[in-house]
């Protein structure tokens, strides 16, 4: 069906360690909101340590290519050439912004619930029964494997108020080769005498999780202590404001939920009288910065999204969640004209779905329904919208130390290979709708691939997703 003009592998297998690995194909990417960049018959280079050291677009000789630029012999690269057929192509690895691991067995599950009584029916008690180490063992497991086969190559991952589980966790994400921030769950008020902690215990086990983390992965490229009251309904003040402390003066990332759900809202009102909006609860303790993501964000105020915008915290938009137990409409277009920094998350298992290639298209949907409520265009996000919170959205969020979202020189080869023509592929593909690259005009090809990138989005799934690397390595091979 395809055309392939381009050489074949030339070197699979050698003897002596491979330095240097030369992927050669297809890059899809969007370097800045709604740019969408075709990459064709490009060879991208990766270094032992996972860095991409150089991208080298309609490359036809990238085996010469890449041997010159390295100086290294033939053995010593390892050549990955992917071009054999026109619907298969790279992607940046997504990245889950927020997802609370422990709720994992509970998606789709949500009933006619609202948030508040949500968490007391649903989610509090089986996020109370992972003080079973033997059963947090095999669901998280589960849920790192299910989101790497999803393409999600890092997650901020929200655990329980259990230390000896939140650290299991962490050593599960590192085993598996999936960058992740992990959160231990703190709540010291308003939850069920099953699932709760003082202010002491939640000191303590906060501080044990962040030495177990820290000495698991030094460098922090990988695993990360991330903060996590769980939202100021369930926090006093004295907690709220030592880890505001503590955040700042280790700079640590921090986590939590603004502003879901309207009787949420009002009960954060009702317990914290003497702040200005819900958003202010967590200004004054401290908890707002450049590396706080804020999941929701719906029914924020001008000043809110200006506090936000102030402080440099990143939103992560959970559409599906926010459709699935009746949260509202995040106006996405209203926080990024801004210059607030805004990325997806799946929010299992307040979202059914742990896919966010998935989550990617209930966000262009909603923006649909922003549209049609208001009657104006201004809300609308394209597919090309959507790519970019996955990936380079995703990556301003997390504000990790190491540079994600795209193919560059400089960042990390964290990626997934697509197929849309593989077998049980839900993605019908068409010969008249192939690309033919160099057959057809450059501007038709690429009209006929940008469709197929609407397609994939549209109906494609976890079957797409041929392999997944993260650092430069393969952690999905299907
Ligand atoms: O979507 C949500 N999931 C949760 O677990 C939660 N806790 C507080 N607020 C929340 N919202």
């Amino acid at each position: 069906m395809t055309q392939h003009q381009f050489p074949p592998v030339v070197a699979t297998r050698c003897l002596d360690p491979i330095k240097f690995t030369c992927y050669f194909g297809t890059f899809v990417q969007t370097p800045s909101l709604g740019a969408l960049q075709v990459l064709t018959h490009c060879a991208v280079g990766v270094d032992q340590d996972g860095t991409i050291v150089f991208v080298n677009e309609n490359c036809s000789d990238y085996t010469s290519y890449t041997l010159k630029f390295t100086g290294l012999e033939l053995h010593e690269v390892r050549f990955v050439d992917v071009a054999d057929s026109e619907t298969k192509f790279f992607v940046p690895g997504f990245i889950d912004t927020h997802i609370h691991a422990p709720q994992f067995p509970n998606n789709g599950i949500f009933g006619d619930s609202t948030l508040l009584d949500w968490l007391e029916k649903y989610t509090f008690p089986l996020e109370s029964s992972f003080r079973d180490l033997t059963r947090a063992n095999s669901i998280y497991s589960q849920v790192i494997e299910r989101t790497l086969s999803n393409g999600t190559t890092a997650a901020a991952y929200y655990a329980t108020i259990h230390a000896d589980a939140t650290n299991l966790l962490a050593d599960l994400a590192l085993m598996r080769g999936q960058r992740a921030l992990i959160g231990k769950v703190c709540m010291n008020q308003n939850s069920p005498d099953h699932y709760i902690e003082t202010f002491e215990e939640s000191k303590a086990s906060q501080l044990s999780v962040i030495e177990h983390i820290e000495k698991r992965d030094p460098s922090g490229n990988f695993v990360r202590p991330i903060l996590t009251p769980r939202f100021a309904p369930s926090c006093t003040e004295k907690l709220m404001k030592w880890l505001g402390e503590l955040r700042k003066s280790h700079n640590y990332h921090c986590q939590t939920h603004l502003s879901e759900n309207k009787r949420e809202i009002e009960v954060a009102k009702e317990l914290f009288p003497g702040f200005d909006s819900y958003t202010d609860i967590y200004y004054k303790s401290g908890l707002l910065g450049p590396k706080t993501i804020l999941a929701h964000c719906i029914h924020l105020s001008e000043h809110e999204k200006d506090l936000l915008a102030q402080t440099g915290c990143g939103v992560s938009h959970c559409p599906t969640s926010n459709s699935s137990i009746t949260s509202g409409e995040a106006r996405v277009r209203w926080l990024l004209n801004s210059n607030i920094k805004v990325s997806l998350g799946t929010d299992c298992s307040g979202g059914f779905t742990p896919s966010i290639l998935q989550v990617a298209k209930h966000a262009l949907l909603v923006s649909n329904h922003l549209v049609m409520k208001s009657e104006n265009d201004f809300e609308k996000l394209s597919t090309h919208d959507v790519l970019y919170l996955a990936t380079v959205g995703g990556a301003e969020v997390l504000n990790l130390n190491v540079k994600l979202g795209l193919f560059k020189v400089g960042y990390k080869f964290d990626a997934q290979l697509i197929q849309l023509d593989c077998e049980g592929s839900p993605v019908d593909t068409f010969e008249f709708q192939n690309p033919k690259w160099g057959l057809l005009s450059p501007e038709e090809s690429r009209g006929k691939f940008l469709d197929l990138i609407d397609k994939w989005i549209f109906n494609g799934d976890d079957r797409n997703v041929r392999k997944v690397f993260v650092n430069g390595r393969c952690v999905v091979d299907k």
